[in-house]
């Protein structure tokens, strides 16, 4: 039967280009969509239909989807780690140069020339208002080191600054990608105390809500470069308001502008341009279009930011069952004592658990019916239940 997705957003359509007949993608609106492929429109206010299974964020950020809710309904809810990283990294880059260059002012000026006699005259005599700093010998803060804050951080030791990093949660495998010569430090007030610039690369959660405050804030060196690509919820704007007004923090570079970030002093506003660019949409795209394809034909989970990542490989067996589930005493016991019971052989099995919730895939070697199946859902615990078969 023909899967429907349902599209939120400009998604790359060369993205669609390897992706078998029998998927029907929209962005029309879906009654009842096996999947939704978005980037960042808000679903908080959604409700999901019952075949919703799927849910792929064609970037980073999971923040615009109720993630919590999406789980206990046994939705699946998988992102594109790092396929717009470069793209964040060079904007970063920019967001560097233009404030510790007064690019921005000084291009405003220029601009402020035309119809004017003498242009160049006036540029030679005018350039001395807009004298800027280079970056190289000096102190950079990345805040994240991740997919984005990692490079960013390489990126700014190849600049020739001195760069001190801050993540109490990095995994192992981004910490073996940051440069060794980044100082790796376990409190935020060094970066703020140390650094010249400071640039933020984390999740917006609530944990994370007005990370930068005035506590954090008042450790800053006067002029501080603040670079913020990464939510606007991170930083509480009332403290940075008052701290640019005391001039401890010099400039603020966000990609996220809302009206008082509009109306703030020495600020750089970017209209979220950080995964703007084919290369980063059609990277994400790619991405969560192939992990749906095989979570919906293999019930294989890959970058899943509530389940955990579970894969079999191709169906081959006879059925194969998929279940999500609560991470409870004696579920799996119930399952396989569920299955003996209707003399179901089990040929594999994978299970894996994520804080509180738990997938299991089984490969069994006669065949169930959906009635069976039904009655699966009814094992406490279980909040989804499917058969897949081989194609
Ligand atoms: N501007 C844009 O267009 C754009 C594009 C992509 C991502 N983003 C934003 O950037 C964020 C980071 O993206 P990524 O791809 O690097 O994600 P990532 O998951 O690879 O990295 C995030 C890092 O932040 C760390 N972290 C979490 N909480 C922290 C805290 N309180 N202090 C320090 N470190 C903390 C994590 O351990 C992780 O290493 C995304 O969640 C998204 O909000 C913005
Ligand atoms: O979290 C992300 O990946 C970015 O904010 C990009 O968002 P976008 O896909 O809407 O450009």
């Amino acid at each position: 039967m023909t899967k429907q997705i349902q599209l939120f957003n400009n998604i790359a359509p060369k993205a669609f280009e390897d992706i078998e007949d029998d998927y029907f993608l929209s962005n029309e609106p879906i009654d009842n969509p096996d999947a939704i492929i978005l980037r960042s429109a808000k679903l908080h206010d959604m409700t999901f239909a019952p075949e919703t299974k799927y849910i792929g964020r064609a970037g980073a950020g999971t923040n615009n989807i109720p993630v919590e809710r999406a789980t206990e309904a046994g939705i699946v809810v998988c992102n594109a780690p790092g396929a717009n990283a470069n793209g964040v990294k060079e904007l970063a880059a920019m967001s560097l140069v233009m404030a510790s260059r007064n690019v921005l002012d000084a291009l405003k000026w220029t601009d402020s020339l035309k119809g004017q006699d003498d242009i160049a005259a006036k540029i030679e005599a005018g350039k001395k208002n807009f004298v800027g700093r280079e970056l190289r010998h000096k102190k950079m803060g990345v805040i994240g080191l991740g997919s984005i804050g990692g490079r960013v951080a390489n990126m700014c030791i190849d600049f020739g600054m001195t760069v001190y990093g801050y993540d109490p949660y990095v995994t192992l495998r981004s910490a073996w990608g940051v440069d060794s010569r980044v100082k790796y430090t376990e409190d935020l007030q060094t970066i703020f105390s140390e650094c010249d610039l400071v640039s933020l690369h984390v999740p917006y959660t609530e944990e994370n809500h007005h990370m930068i405050n005035s506590d954090i804030l008042a450790y800053a060196k006067d002029g501080l470069i603040l670079i913020n690509l990464a939510r606007d919820g991170l930083v509480d704007l009332d403290a940075l308001e008052a701290a640019i007004e005391s001039g401890r923090v010099g400039t603020y570079v966000v990609d996220f502008p809302e009206e008082k970030t509009l109306n703030m002093r020495n600020t750089i506003n970017i209209p979220h341009l950080g995964a703007s660019t084919p290369e980063s949409q059609e990277n994400a795209a790619r991405m969560v279009i192939n992990q749906m394809t095989d979570y919906l034909e293999n019930g294989n989970i890959t970058n899943s930011v509530n389940y955990p990542d579970v894969n079999l490989g191709v169906c081959r067996s006879t059925a194969r069952i998929a279940l999500n589930h609560r991470n409870i005493p004696n579920m799996l016991a119930q399952i396989i004592d569920f299955l003996r019971e209707k003399n179901i052989n089990i040929a594999t099995l994978a299970n894996d658990h994520r804080g509180e919730w738990a997938y299991t895939l089984i490969d069994i070697e006669s065949d169930i019916t959906e009635e069976t199946l039904e009655k699966m859902i009814n094992i406490d615990g279980v909040v989804r239940a499917r058969i897949i078969r081989p194609n």
